[in-house]
C-alpha cells in the first residue's frame, strides 16, 4: 500500500562497516535493569568498541559470532554506527516469581480462551516473525479487539506497528475506511492508516493484521500537565485540522478518545534491537497461562515511551468505528466521558458528535483535566451538574439517566460551572485568556448538536485563534 508514512532517516550503518574480525565487542547480557541513559545518549554514543550501558554481568562476543553480510539478519542485527550488536536470542525477560508475574499488566488471558470468549485474540510471542516479514520486538498496546505490537519489517528495514485483530473481526470495514481516507482525504498525514495488511491463520479462523506506521504514546499516557502548553496547543490544532480533513471527506470518526490520539515518536531506524530495548524498555513477559492453547503466546507489558522520544507531531488513529456519514450506523460508542450527550441518548452519529468529543480532548490538552467532574456518578451527571438540565425531549432515551436530570428547573452547581472549572484548572492564566476559553467551551458544549461549530468554523473562531496565538501555534 502506498499510504503516507513519515520520512525516516537512515543512520549510517552499512554491512561493510562491521569491525575487523579480530576485534572484540562487549555487550550486556539480558537484564530488566536500566541505567537510565537517554535516547540521545544511545543514538549519539561514540564509544569505540567497548561500550557499557548496564550495570550487569557482561558477555563477550567475538565479532565473527555476529551475522555476516550473507546472513538475512545482517542489517537488522548489526548497528555499526554504535559498534553495538543485538543478541539474536534476546527478546526480553520472563517474569520468574509470582510477584514478578503480577507486575505484568497486559490484556486478560481470558481473551485467548475460546471457552470464555467467542472472539479470541491471536497468541503472539516476542521474537516471532509474522507473515515471513515482520519480527515482533515489543508490545505497544491492546484494545477491546486487538493486540498491537512493535515489529521490525525485515524487508523494508523499518519499525512498524502491527494491529493483530481478534477472531470474528474481519477488519474489512476498517480497511475500507482506511482506503477511503487515502483516496479522498486531502491531507491524511496526521491520520494513522495502514501500510499493508495480511491474514494470520488461527485456530479454525483467520486473524486480520494491519501494518501501521509506528507512532508514539497515546494522549492518555503522560500526565498531560507535564507537557509544555505550546506542545499541547499545537497538538490540539493538528488534531482539529486532521478532523476537518476527515469531515470534509464525509467521514465521521465516532471514537475520538485520548487512547486514539497519539504523539509522534523519533525514528529508531538503524538502531539494533538492544539499543531499541535500551530506549523503550525491554519486553517483560509471561507465557499465556491458558490450558490447551493451540499455539504459544505471551502476555507482555506495554512499552512506555520516554518523553525524550516523543515528538511534536500529533495523530488520530483507530478507525474501527469510523464510517461514511451516509452509511448505516454500526454498533459502537466512544467511552462515556468522551461521548456526546446525544449519542448517549442513542441518536445517530454525526460530525457534531465528533466535535463534542474533540472539545473534550481540547479541554484535556488545554487544562490537563476532563472539563466535567462526574464525582463518581457517571458522565451524564457531570454534564448536568456543570451545564444544567438535559433537553426534556431526550427523557427516556438513556436507561442510565435519572428523571431529575431532565427537570428544566434544575440549576447547575456554580462550583462546577465551566468558568469555575477553568479558573481552578488554570489559576495563572490571564483573565482575558480565561474568558476566551469560557466563551469557546460554552458555545461548543451545547446540548444542541446543530449549534456546535464545525471543525472549519472552529479553526476560524476568534477565541480559538486567540488561545492558540498565546501559545505561538
Ligand atoms: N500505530 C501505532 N503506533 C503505536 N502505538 C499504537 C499504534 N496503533 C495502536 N497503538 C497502541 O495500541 C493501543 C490499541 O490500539 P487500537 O485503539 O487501535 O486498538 P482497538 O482494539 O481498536 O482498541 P479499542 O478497543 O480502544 O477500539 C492504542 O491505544 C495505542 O496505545
Amino acid at each position: 500500500m502506498d499510504a503516507d508514512s513519515p520520512p525516516m532517516e537512515r543512520s549510517g550503518n552499512d554491512v561493510n562497516d562491521i569491525p575487523n574480525e579480530t576485534e572484540t565487542t562487549t555487550i550486556p547480557q539480558s537484564s530488566a535493569e536500566d541505567d537510565g541513559a537517554s535516547f540521545s545518549d544511545i543514538a549519539n554514543s561514540d564509544d569505540d568498541v567497548q561500550i557499557q550501558w548496564l550495570d550487569v554481568p557482561w558477555k563477550t562476543y567475538e565479532t565473527n559470532d555476529f551475522p555476516t553480510a550473507t546472513s538475512p539478519n545482517t542489517d537488522a542485527d548489526a548497528d555499526t554506527s554504535n559498534n553495538t550488536y543485538s543478541d539474536p536470542e534476546d527478546f526480553g525477560d520472563f517474569a520468574r516469581t509470582s510477584r514478578e508475574r503480577c507486575r505484568i499488566n497486559a490484556e486478560s488471558e481470558d481473551n485467548y480462551d475460546p471457552k470464555d470468549n467467542p472472539h479470541v485474540f491471536y497468541p503472539v510471542c516476542v521474537g516471532e516473525v509474522l507473515n515471513e516479514r515482520y519480527r515482533v520486538e515489543n508490545k505497544l498496546g491492546h484494545g477491546g479487539f486487538s493486540t498491537v505490537w512493535m515489529a521490525y519489517d525485515l524487508q523494508d528495514e523499518t519499525d512498524v506497528a502491527l494491529k493483530v485483530m481478534c477472531s470474528g473481526e474481519s477488519g474489512d470495514s476498517e480497511i475500507s475506511i482506511h482506503d477511503e481516507i487515502n483516496r479522498n482525504v486531502q491531507d491524511p498525514s496526521h491520520l494513522v492508516t495502514y501500510l499493508a495488511t495480511f491474514l494470520l491463520p488461527g485456530n479454525e479462523c483467520d486473524h486480520r493484521v494491519l501494518v501501521l506506521p509506528l507512532r508514539g504514546p497515546s494522549m492518555d499516557f503522560y500526565y498531560r500537565d507535564r507537557i509544555p502548553f505550546s506542545s499541547r496547543m499545537s497538538a490540539a490544532k493538528q488534531l482539529l485540522m486532521a478532523l476537518e480533513s476527515l469531515h470534509k471527506a464525509g467521514i465521521v470518526h465516532r471514537d475520538l478518545t485520548d487512547r486514539n490520539c497519539m504523539w509522534g515518536m523519533a525514528s529508531l531506524r538503524g538502531l539494533t534491537r538492544s539499543a531499541k530495548y535500551k530506549a523503550l524498555g525491554r519486553p517483560f513477559k509471561k507465557a499465556i497461562p491458558c490450558r490447551d492453547l493451540w499455539k504459544e503466546g505471551e502476555l507482555v507489558n506495554e512499552i512506555e515511551v520516554p518523553s525524550d522520544l516523543r515528538t511534536e507531531d500529533f495523530y488520530l488513529a483507530d478507525f474501527g468505528l469510523a464510517m461514511k456519514i451516509d452509511d448505516e450506523p454500526k454498533e459502537g460508542f466512544p467511552p462515556d466521558l468522551h461521548c456526546s450527550p446525544e449519542r448517549l441518548h442513542n441518536q445517530d452519529p454525526s460530525f457534531a458528535c465528533d466535535m463534542w468529543s474533540y472539545m473534550i480532548l481540547f479541554a484535556e490538552l488545554y487544562t490537563g483535566f476532563h472539563p466535567f467532574p462526574h464525582l463518581g456518578r457517571g458522565a451524564l451527571f457531570g454534564l448536568v451538574n456543570s451545564l444544567g438540565p438535559l433537553p426534556r425531549h431526550w427523557k427516556g432515551l438513556c436507561t442510565d439517566a435519572e428523571d431529575s436530570w431532565y427537570d428544566q428547573d434544575r440549576r447547575p452547581d456554580p462550583e462546577f460551572s465551566l468558568a469555575s472549572t477553568i479558573e481552578t484548572d488554570l489559576p495563572d492564566a490571564d483573565p482575558i485568556e480565561r474568558e476566551h476559553a469560557r466563551s469557546l467551551m460554552t458555545r461548543m458544549f451545547t446540548f444542541s448538536p446543530e449549534e456546535r461549530l464545525t471543525a472549519t468554523q472552529l479553526l476560524q473562531d476568534p477565541s480559538f485563534k486567540a488561545i492558540l496565538e498565546i501559545y505561538h501555534c
